[in-house]
């Protein structure tokens, strides 16, 4: 059989809608092999890196498989905790709560799961198990509020490549990107003003986006003017003028040029330049991650304490606090409009009667 069905539909089952949120991936474990993994995964994916294959292959393989996986190892381990991968475990978080809220609205109707672009869960796995709990109409929300071909535009690759296997396909809606979503800015600016609340407001805030090369930006990615819109509508809401705040980029990979100014050269510089008190955060990370708790929250002050700095905070992602949620959720609403659900209030309550709930 060349196409996947669904053997086991029943006319009588409940359709549902199935909400997929996803996020970049980790590897199983800060272990280097496990790293080898999951890196061949993540390098290999040419929407990641945009060079002729044949050249990257040997690179990949003959350079870089060799050296960092035992590198980023030991940085993993930095962040490891018992409930393993940071990224994992708060993507895991914001989809029991998000169905749980969603649940309030809607009942039994809608079904949140979680999958990872690279790694485990997959997305394979994921769109599985909504098809399993009867999902017919799909959205997916990638985690990402800032969009970049590197990113949700290789979620989407990773979707399409499920889809191309499938007898059934849902009507299916995907969000591209949220990175101004009035919701989102809100959750943000809130969170910083509540940081200020027992710590102070800095000299500056620096707002560090994940960088992509450069070259990608004169290909036409929105994934800059992005950030530095989500940058811009943040500072407004705080009533921040433009000396109080920078965009900068940081996780640099590779040797060509990314996206400037870099996190890192930002950091050494400012105390120089006067600025020694200083607050970041990422409002490009939905989720805490190694690349927010080791390296803006380790590496990065290191750099700037060394260069003269006084004062240095990380203020933490949203990850799964309830604000966070409310977003998601208001996301995903927008996502369901005109879309009919199986079951009104009152349908539903006979249901539950029916089954003696
Ligand atoms: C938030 C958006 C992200 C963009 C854009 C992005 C682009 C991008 N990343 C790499 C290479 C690496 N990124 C790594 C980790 C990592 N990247 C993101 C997010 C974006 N990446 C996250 C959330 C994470 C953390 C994952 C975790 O497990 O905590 C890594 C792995 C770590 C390491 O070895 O340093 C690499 C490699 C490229 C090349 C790229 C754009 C082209
Ligand atoms: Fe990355
Ligand atoms: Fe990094």
């Amino acid at each position: 059989m060349r196409y996947q069905g669904s053997p086991k539909f029943s006319h009588a089952q409940t359709d549902r809608i199935g909400v997929l949120i996803t996020n970049l991936g980790t590897p199983d474990a800060a272990e280097t092999p496990a790293l080898r993994t999951y890196l061949r995964e993540f390098l290999s994916d040419p929407r990641v890196v945009e060079v002729p294959r044949l050249l990257w292959w040997l690179i990949l393989n003959g350079v870089i498989l060799r050296i960092r996986p035992r590198r980023s190892a030991a940085a993993y381990k930095t962040v490891w905790t018992e409930r393993g991968s940071p990224l994992l475990f708060h993507t895991k978080d914001q989809q029991q709560a998000l169905q749980a809220k969603l649940a309030e609205r809607y009942g039994d109707d809608v079904v949140v799961k979680y999958a990872m672009r690279y790694g485990n869960p997959s997305i394979a796995s994921g769109l599985q198990e909504l098809f399993d709990a009867g999902a017919r109409k799909l959205v997916v929300l990638p985690l990402y509020p800032q969009y970049s071909a590197a990113t949700t535009g290789s979620t989407f690759d990773a979707i399409s490549t499920d889809f191309n296997k499938r007898r059934w396909l849902p009507d299916f809606r995907f969000v591209s990107h949220y990175h101004d979503h009035p919701a989102y800015i809100a959750a943000v600016a809130q969170s910083i003003k509540q940081f200020w609340e027992t710590q102070g407001k800095p000299e500056k805030l620096i707002l560090s986006y994940h960088g992509v090369p450069l070259r990608y930006l004169h290909e036409g990615d929105p994934y800059h003017c992005e950030c530095h819109k989500t940058s811009r509508l943040i500072a407004e809401q705080l009533g921040l003028q433009k000396h109080e705040y920078i965009t900068t980029f940081q996780s640099r990979f590779g040797r060509e040029e990314w996206l400037q100014p870099y996190t890192d050269a930002t950091l050494k510089a400012l105390p120089g330049q006067g600025v020694k008190r200083i607050q970041v955060v990422c409002p490009g990370f939905s989720s805490d991650c190694l690349e927010t708790i080791e390296e803006i929250g380790e590496e990065n002050r290191e750099y700037f304490m060394e260069a003269g700095g006084k004062d240095y905070a990380y203020i933490p992602a949203l990850n799964a606090e309830p604000g966070h949620i409310d977003v998601l959720a208001q996301i995903v609403q927008e996502q369901l409009h005109g879309w009919t659900l199986e079951h009104t209030e009152s349908e539903r309550a006979e249901r539950a009667k029916a089954l003696g709930e």
